[in-house]
């Protein structure tokens, strides 16, 4: 029986076709309201963005009342000094659109970059928290392009699609009260046209803003395809899978294509929509206001005037209607990352638990374990495993793949809640433990070694970025990796390729060691942790690793059973279960796996372990 922990297991991200349902209830753009607490936090910006934004709007809708002045009271009196006065207020006009243009560029884009950074901190600090299963159901090339090509969709929106829209806003409303004060008659019959313009535009927006998801959507896809390649890229030219790989994008690409294709031609519709409806209204009205002239119920300024105001009031409407567009892919964009932020996962956060008390002794003990993953949970991996390991005691756990080695150490360090039973550490449950708390008390050597695309210093220190250069070397040292890290060019300054592909299997592994050693935790979990070394270095890490077990309480996982032989006890394990416990010499006695196991690697009976056998 596995127990659900109260927690939501996290599952896979939302697919296209659940995230437009549920958006559909929520009315898409709400989705960039949640970016308010993160304006707020920036109001001057805010207020600087909006001030200049406001002013550029309105030296823009004041100059068609110049133009009106000029064409009633300097043209047709043909009064030069009225001329030349009128000119030099354009020219300040002019001037001040300019300066207050440039301000509105910089405000808005500061306003966007510092936005989208904060929100790129907080999704990713957030992701870094997030437990194992989450990573399990996702791609981590999904979840970077939200990072990269959502996050820049969001800066876009939040600084020039954001300000556009606002001042179009602005010029739009300024627009129409102008013609309002101009002409009011001929104002009553566009303004009555503005609802038969509009309605058929916010319909056919909808379609347009489902088809862009799904572009979006599509285009992350391949993206994801993409970057496990390029990280896989020595596998894929080693089995000659360069073309299956182009073939399997190319595919991915044509689907974004067709999809983004697809999209642009709705919005190229819409577009065209927008503008011959409106503009069409503003022409008929036009012609009326042009009988009005004739008639000479209407002056030729006024006409002017009431012409590019209406100008201007088409345009922002028809601008209006394509960021509309643009500032809902944005809303989408900004609804994926914030579905990041919300992932509830289950990593214990510290207010909710108590630290553990004291110094931490070592004490495992594990009881009674059930455990299946979220993304099987209808076949248990660890069924009915109980276990104690005393303070400073090493066990040793062997056992067929797949028996569930790996697992029992991700439990232990916290990765997956969701189990039956009880893992404790000093007599405390370890689910009522903060991770970062419980991580802190444990060193592990993971069978795949994560090196990362820095220097071998920092590689090191990962645990303890506090640690001096000494402590490093000394760390080094004891993993058996000093040798080689002194003979590189840069010695510890050596920066190691993307995941450390500059360094041999072994080597990598060595670091791995020293960053276990240097954390200097009371509890050390290894996972064949010597698996990648030569004869020799497997011996000098063995030495190492034994001058750092000592004292630790220490859980070794290893294939070889020759590494496990100083173990205090063995334990073996099958389907999920320990089924045999004892020393080397007994387990071999007991005609059992262990023995089975043993006879397979090497002649059992010539391997012989004095101490052991002795005791
Ligand atoms: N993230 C995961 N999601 C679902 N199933 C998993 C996951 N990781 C491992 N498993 C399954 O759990 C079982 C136990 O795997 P585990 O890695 O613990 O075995 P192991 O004894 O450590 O094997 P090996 O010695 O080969 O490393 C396997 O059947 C494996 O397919």
């Amino acid at each position: 029986m596995i127990a659900q922990h109260d927690c939501r297991t996290p599952g896979p991200l939302d697919s296209a076709s659940d995230r437009v349902e549920r958006d559909s209830s929520k009315r898409r753009i709400g989705g960039l309201m949640r970016l308010r607490p993160l304006l707020r936090e920036h109001r001057r910006l805010v207020v600087c963005a909006g001030v200049s934004l406001t002013c550029a709007a309105l030296i823009s809708l004041a100059l068609p009342l110049a133009v009106r002045r000029m064409i009633d009271n300097g043209f047709s009196q043909a009064d030069g000094a009225f001329v030349n006065r009128y000119f030099m207020m354009l020219m300040t006009l002019a001037v001040a659109l300019a300066l207050a243009s440039a301000c509105r560029y910089y405000f808005v884009t500061a306003l966007g970059e510092r936005i989208v950074g904060d929100l790129r901190i907080m999704v990713f600090r957030k992701i870094t928290r997030l437990p194992a299963s989450f990573f399990d159901a996702n791609r981590s090339g999904e979840i970077a392009s939200r990072l990269t090509a959502d996050a820049a969709q969001i800066k876009t929106a939040t600084s020039l699609t954001a300000s556009v829209a606002l001042r179009n806003s602005i010029l739009c409303v300024g627009a129409l009260a102008m013609m309002f004060v101009t002409s009011p008659g001929l104002s009553t019959i566009a303004t009555g046209a503005i609802p038969l313009v509009v309605a058929p535009l916010v319909v056919f927006g909808r379609s347009v803003r489902r088809r862009s998801r799904a572009a979006q959507d599509a285009l992350a896809n391949a993206s994801a395809y993409a970057a496990e390649i390029i990280s896989g890229s020595r596998t894929v030219q080693a089995f000659n899978g360069e073309d299956v790989a182009c073939r399997r994008y190319s595919q991915d690409v044509e689907v974004s294509y067709q999809s983004a294709v697809v999209a642009a031609r709705s919005r190229a519709v819409l577009t065209a929509a927008a503008i011959a409806l409106i503009f069409g209204s503003i022409v008929g009205v036009l012609w009326i206001g042009a009988r009005s002239l004739l008639a000479g119920t209407l002056s030729a300024g006024n006409l002017s005037q009431f012409l590019i105001y209406s100008v201007i009031a088409a345009g922002s409407l028809g601008s209006l209607s394509e960021v509309w567009g643009e500032l809902a892919y944005a809303a989408g964009a900004a609804g994926r990352l914030f579905e990041l932020l919300d992932e509830e996962g289950c990593a214990r956060e510290k207010e909710a638990t108590k630290p553990l008390l004291g110094p931490v002794l070592g004490d495992v003990e594990i009881t009674d374990l059930h455990f299946a993953y979220p993304g099987a949970p209808e076949r248990e991996v660890i069924r009915g495993l109980s276990l104690r390991v005393a303070p400073g005691e090493t066990v040793a756990i062997v056992g067929p793949s797949g028996s569930g080695k790996s697992t029992l150490l991700s439990l232990l360090l916290g990765f997956y809640d969701g189990y039956a039973g009880s893992i404790a550490i000093d007599g405390r449950d370890i689910r009522s433990t903060a991770s970062e708390d419980l991580r802190k008390e444990i060193s592990v050597v993971p069978q795949d070694v994560t090196i990362f695309a820095t220097s071998i210093k920092e590689n090191i220190a990962f645990g303890r970025s506090e640690a001096t250069r000494e402590e490093i070397a000394a760390a080094a040292a004891k993993a058996s990796g000093d040798v080689f890290i002194e003979a590189l060019p840069n010695g510890y300054e050596t920066i190691v390729g993307e995941r450390g592909l500059t360094l041999s299997g072994g080597q990598r592994q060595r670091i791995a060691i020293a960053r276990a050693v240097l954390k200097d935790a009371p509890i050390l979990l290894l996972d064949e942790a010597t698996a990648s070394l030569d004869a020799e270095n497997e011996r000098l890490v063995q030495l190492g690793l034994e001058g750092l077990m000592n004292g630790r309480t220490t859980i070794v996982i290893a294939h070889r059973l020759a590494t496990v032989l100083k173990a205090d006890r063995i334990l073996v394990m099958d389907q999920g279960k320990i089924v045999e416990e004892g020393t080397h010499a007994s387990l071999t006695r007991q005609a059992g796996l262990y023995a089975r196991l043993a006879e397979l690697q090497f002649n059992a009976a010539s391997i012989s372990c004095p101490e052991q056998d002795a005791a």
